[in-house]
């Protein structure tokens, strides 16, 4: 048995996220003369906090809660990554989560080294009283580690630009002036980037456009599926549908619904927002998310938790594109069956970096407190995302090697470079 397989057969609760990403790491680090010092340093994590901290919950009780931030690395900028609120935070995911942002920051070009944080809960199950609690008592203690120069975090899963006004408010008391550069993904009221909200879904549209011309797929008669409509997984299916594409299914952590003439977008956003679910959706069958992945479509974008495509399903996965709008959606095994089916994959470090180079662009709008208009937010964004897939492109073809070593092995050369320059004291 090939050691990739045994490791996932027989270790497959063992083998983390993190040792996934560290696997996919060194296949990708050995198409390039990479020094075995920098190998060691970048499949480690510099920093790693961990803290055990108070709330007082709306009863009077006393919960305590685990809070995360990890920098994976910084020798091509301060740590730069998002926030994640969701009862399966662990160090594990997080220290993954930190190393894609390394290497997605140096994917696309921008002066960021990678970092990840979150909060092991359950956001919906929180009053709004609870959660900025949660979140100015976690932002306090992360205030060690966070900073416009060091380490400046942003949303992920269960997080919005609310928590980040929060977290912004908090850190800005603490230094005593309001410091909006400590975090992006704020609202445009206090300092945000016009753009950012939707930017992570529209650098993985863009980049399925690019996808497709490659592929000779028209969009406009192209059939979509998505896992996930939160914030990635709705504007990606907004703008699939304004491109004129079918979006045939789509789906939240407890199913999704299928309408093979295409679902209405709106329709299905009014229902979620006054049922809490797609359950008993009128508008098309329900389906569970296992379901989702495998049915008949042209483009499968998983945009909600990692570990969906694996050993199991890969071989049912009809899609001619896979685009990877959530981090580690598919298992080192699981990608491999998808490349042995010739299908091609956009991966989660060049597919959803479009949100981290808006949080860019808003970080370096909030220092010089000067704001741009939308076009220019979004041409930008459009001219990034298109010349970072044409690259991975062509590397992928002068390595002959799929689109996520590709990936891989520019950002990690990136980062190689930055080492070679800085030195590393003896
Ligand atoms: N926000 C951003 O800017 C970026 C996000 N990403 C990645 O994109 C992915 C989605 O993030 P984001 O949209 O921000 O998160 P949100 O919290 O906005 O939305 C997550 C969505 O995924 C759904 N979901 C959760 N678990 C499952 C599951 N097991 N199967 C199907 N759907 C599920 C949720 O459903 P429910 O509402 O029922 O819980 C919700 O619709 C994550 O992997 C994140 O790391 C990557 C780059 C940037
Ligand atoms: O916008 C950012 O800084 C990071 C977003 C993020 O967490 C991600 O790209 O996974």
């Amino acid at each position: 048995m090939h050691k990739q397989d045994a490791q996932e057969s027989a270790c497959r609760t063992a083998l983390s996220l993190f040792d996934m990403t560290v696997q996919m790491f060194h296949s990708a680090a050995d198409y390039l003369s990479l020094e075995p010092g920098i190998r060691k340093i970048l499949t480690h994590c510099h920093r790693e906090f961990v803290v055990n901290f108070p709330v007082v919950m709306d009863d009077g009780s006393i919960e305590v809660f685990t809070g995360y931030r990890v920098h994976h690395n910084t020798s091509r900028g301060p740590a730069k990554g998002g926030l994640r609120y969701h009862p399966h935070v662990s160090l594990d995911d997080v220290r993954a989560l930190a190393m894609l942002m390394t290497l997605k920051c140096a994917v696309v070009k921008i002066p960021y080294g990678g970092a990840k944080g979150g909060v092991t809960c359950e956001p919906g199950k929180l009053s709004k009283r609870e959660l900025q609690a949660l979140t100015r008592r976690y932002a306090s203690e992360i205030s060690l580690l966070i900073g416009p120069d060091e380490d400046i975090p942003a949303p992920d899963v269960g997080t919005n630009a609310q928590v980040m006004a929060w977290i912004m408010d908090t850190y800005s008391m603490h230094q005593g002036f309001s410091v909006p550069g400590v975090i992006t993904g704020k609202p445009v009221e206090i300092g945000g980037s016009i753009g950012r909200e939707e930017a992570t879904g529209r650098g993985v549209f863009i980049t399925i456009e690019e996808a497709a011309k490659v592929r000779g797929i028209e969009l406009e008669k192209a059939r979509v599926v998505i896992q996930g409509m939160g914030n990635v997984g709705a504007t990606v299916a907004k703008l699939m549908i304004q491109r004129g594409a079918t979006v045939v299914a789509i789906s939240k952590s407890q199913g999704g619904v299928y309408n093979a003439e295409g679902l209405n977008l709106d329709q299905v956003l009014e229902y979620v927002a006054e049922n809490k679910s797609l359950a008993g959706y009128p508008g098309g069958e329900a389906v569970t998310n296992q379901e989702l992945l495998e049915l008949e479509c042209d483009i499968l974008v998983p945009a909600a938790l990692e570990n969906q495509i694996t050993r199991e399903n890969a071989d049912k996965i009809k899609a001619q594109i896979v685009a990877e709008g959530a981090n580690g959606p598919t298992t080192p095994k699981g990608d491999q069956i998808l490349n042995q089916k010739g299908i091609l994959v956009i991966p989660d470090i060049l597919c959803n970096a479009g949100g981290v180079t808006v949080s860019y662009f808003e970080w370096v709008q909030s220092r010089d407190a000067y704001f741009w208009s939308i076009g220019e937010v979004n041409a930008r964004l459009k001219e990034i995302m298109t010349a970072s897939f044409k690259e991975v492109y062509q590397i992928a073809g002068r390595y002959g090697v799929d689109m996520r070593k590709a990936a891989y092995i520019l950002a990690i050369d990136r980062v190689k470079s930055a080492y070679e320059l800085r030195g590393i004291y003896p």
